[in-house]
């Protein structure tokens, strides 16, 4: 399949190697055009702006849109309109609100699908988890790209209409937030406790066998490994917070309880509000760069 790549940062570089390996072709696009010769240099056919991706793209257009959220979606969408018909199919594989996406929807002359995509640029080498909304004809006509961009075909599925794709990653980081918020607190209660634990040892003791291992618990590891137990100068401060602030007033809106999700999220206000140094905010600091590559904050 020919695939055109909008957005070529540390997720749509991702994209694009892993649909090249898997013998697609790939027309790709980025503001920064340092970007988008290093994905030449790959393997990809380079375009020069979103009109010249789409003419090289020809009928019956794929396109991976992997650009920020909010506003340079629509002003790529905007680009694009003129270039799209109903034939075609676009692909928002970033962290949209779904709000945005079912309205974005309504309004593309191309079918739509929402793509939440999870595993960060960590997962490149063992592909992402997707979860798409949309019509079900364009994401049966995607699923060669998605088998290649996931881990494989059990690694992405359609989740139901326009909208449940990203409504299904908001609520997926909601609880991302949650579980960092309760790996974060076992460890400051061990950190500030009565024993002088070796955390890093805890950590991969646990990844053993223990109920609750898992990938973000590895990380934890990899954190104490590589910052020492103490995590060195990662500071308190933690950055992010749209995704769980959408699951919170979906929440509210919904009148599903979820303190969990709202009381890691107001962790993360506070340790902006100059409130001192918490160990399980320092973590939740260091764990977003290992699974985002998100900027450590540091002392
Ligand atoms: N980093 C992560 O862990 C994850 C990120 N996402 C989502 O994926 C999307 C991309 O994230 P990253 O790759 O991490 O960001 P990034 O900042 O590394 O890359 C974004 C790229 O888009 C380009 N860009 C911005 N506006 C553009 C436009 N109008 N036209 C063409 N290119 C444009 C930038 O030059 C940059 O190269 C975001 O929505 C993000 O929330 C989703 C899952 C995980
Ligand atoms: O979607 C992701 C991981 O699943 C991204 O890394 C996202 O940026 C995480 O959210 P936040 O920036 O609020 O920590």
């Amino acid at each position: 399949m020919q695939l055109g790549v909008i957005g070529l940062g540390r997720m749509g570089r991702i994209v694009v190697d892993r649909s090249l390996d898997a013998g697609h072709d790939v027309v790709a696009f980025d503001l920064d055009a340092e970007a988008t010769a290093a994905a030449a240099e790959a393997g990809a056919i380079p375009a020069d702006s979103v009109a010249d991706l789409a003419d090289r793209l020809g009928e019956g257009k794929r396109i991976w849109l992997m650009v920020p959220a909010g506003d340079a979606v629509d002003a790529t969408l905007e680009e694009l309109d003129p270039h799209l018909d109903g034939g075609d199919v676009v692909v928002d594989g970033g962290n949209s609100h779904f709000g945005d996406s079912t309205r974005r929807a309504d309004s593309c002359p191309a079918a739509y699908l929402d793509c939440g995509t999870s595993g960060g640029p960590a997962s490149a080498e063992a592909g992402f988890s997707l979860m798409v909304g949309g019509p079900e004809w364009a994401y049966e006509e995607l699923t060669p790209v998605f088998d290649a961009v996931a881990t494989g075909p059990a690694g992405h599925d359609r989740m139901g209409p326009a909208g449940s794709g990203h409504y299904v990653k908001m609520v997926h980081n909601g609880v991302e937030y949650a579980l960092m918020q309760a790996y974060g607190e076992g460890f400051e209660l061990l950190h500030e406790g009565r024993y002088d634990l070796d955390l890093e040892a805890v950590a991969r003791t646990w990844n053993n066998g223990a109920v609750i291992r898992s990938w973000l618990l590895e990380l934890c590891e990899e954190a104490f490994r590589e910052e020492g137990a103490d995590l060195g100068d990662v500071a308190d401060r933690v950055e992010g917070g749209s995704t769980g602030t959408w699951t919170v007033q979906e929440a509210l809106e919904q009148e599903v309880p979820l303190p969990l999700v709202y009381t890691a999220l107001s962790e993360r206000f506070g340790s902006r509000a100059g409130e001192d140094g918490r160990f399980s905010r320092r973590l939740a600091n260091r764990l977003r760069y290992g699974f985002g590559r998100h900027e450590v904050q540091r002392e």
